[in-house]
């Protein structure tokens, strides 16, 4: 994939930042088209939650956020990492977003979540990670997932690329190791279990096999003009 993008952009056919707005509309799009989240017409204003993570994954997540708001969602944004070290095409479409609205950093989610009711939000957009997912995921994103997986925290998930946690290679929930010298077993890996995944251009390794179709829910693939 990220040979495939850096042939398009090299070529002048397209920008980096013209493909990731390609890819945030097509997430907001199947939002949209499949109603996600807005189980009836008595719910006009439904509310998202989007969490972002410190990549272009995280630059998608922006697009949703801007998208959803401007077709009338309630939306609340949750950042992993700093404003000012993201990749620049995430950094513009943070910065637009943040014209809308706040951007929490994901640490005080705990807090926000307290004063909430239960399921307090129609939709999940998890934006953390995607194809550059390195090791585990950090464990600031324990609550959120772990509320999500118990059904406590939304109606809905929709991941962008790949559920966070999950290798887009091998479809593995990334754990921390266990210890070489059999002192602690490996931990319990950590991963967003999505309803819909949305990708782009065409399926990954890690939508297909290992953990994947577990945490995927329905593949989406949609074309960005690669
Ligand atoms: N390129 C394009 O044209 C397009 C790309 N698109 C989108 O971009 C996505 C790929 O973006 P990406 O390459 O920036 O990777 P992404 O998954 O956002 O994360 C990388 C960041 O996370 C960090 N990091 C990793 N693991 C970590 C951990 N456990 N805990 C903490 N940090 C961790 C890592 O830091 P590092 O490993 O260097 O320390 C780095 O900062 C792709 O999936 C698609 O959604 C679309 O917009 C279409 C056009
Ligand atoms: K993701």
């Amino acid at each position: 994939m990220r040979a495939v993008e850096q042939a398009a952009i090299a070529s002048g056919r397209v920008t980096g930042l013209e493909l990731m707005e390609r890819a945030g509309r097509a997430v907001a799009d199947v939002i949209t088209e499949r109603r996600l989240g807005t189980s009836n017409d008595t719910n006009p204003t439904a509310r998202a939650l989007v969490i972002c993570g410190p990549g272009n994954n995280g630059g998608d997540g922006f697009v949703v956020a801007r998208l959803l708001h401007i077709r009338g969602w309630q939306v609340d944004v949750f950042l992993y990492g700093d404003p000012d070290t993201l990749p620049p095409d995430a950094k513009v479409n943070h910065d637009l977003w943040s014209v809308l609205g706040p951007v929490h950093p994901l640490a005080s989610f705990p807090a926000f979540c307290e004063p909430l009711a239960p399921l307090p939000f129609d939709l999940l957009v998890d934006a953390a990670f995607g194809i550059g997912l390195t090791r585990p995921l950090p464990q600031e994103f324990r609550t959120v997932f772990t509320h999500l997986s118990s059904g406590e925290l939304a109606r809905s998930c929709v991941a962008i690329d790949i559920p966070s946690g999950l290798c887009a290679d091998t479809g593995t929930v990334l754990r921390p190791a266990a210890d070489p010298a059999g002192r602690w077993p490996a931990a319990e890996g950590l991963a967003c279990k999505a309803d819909l995944t949305v990708t782009f251009h065409t399926a990954k390794p890690g939508h297909l096999t290992g953990d994947g179709p577990r945490y995927c829910g329905t593949v989406i693939v949609k074309d960005i003009g690669l």
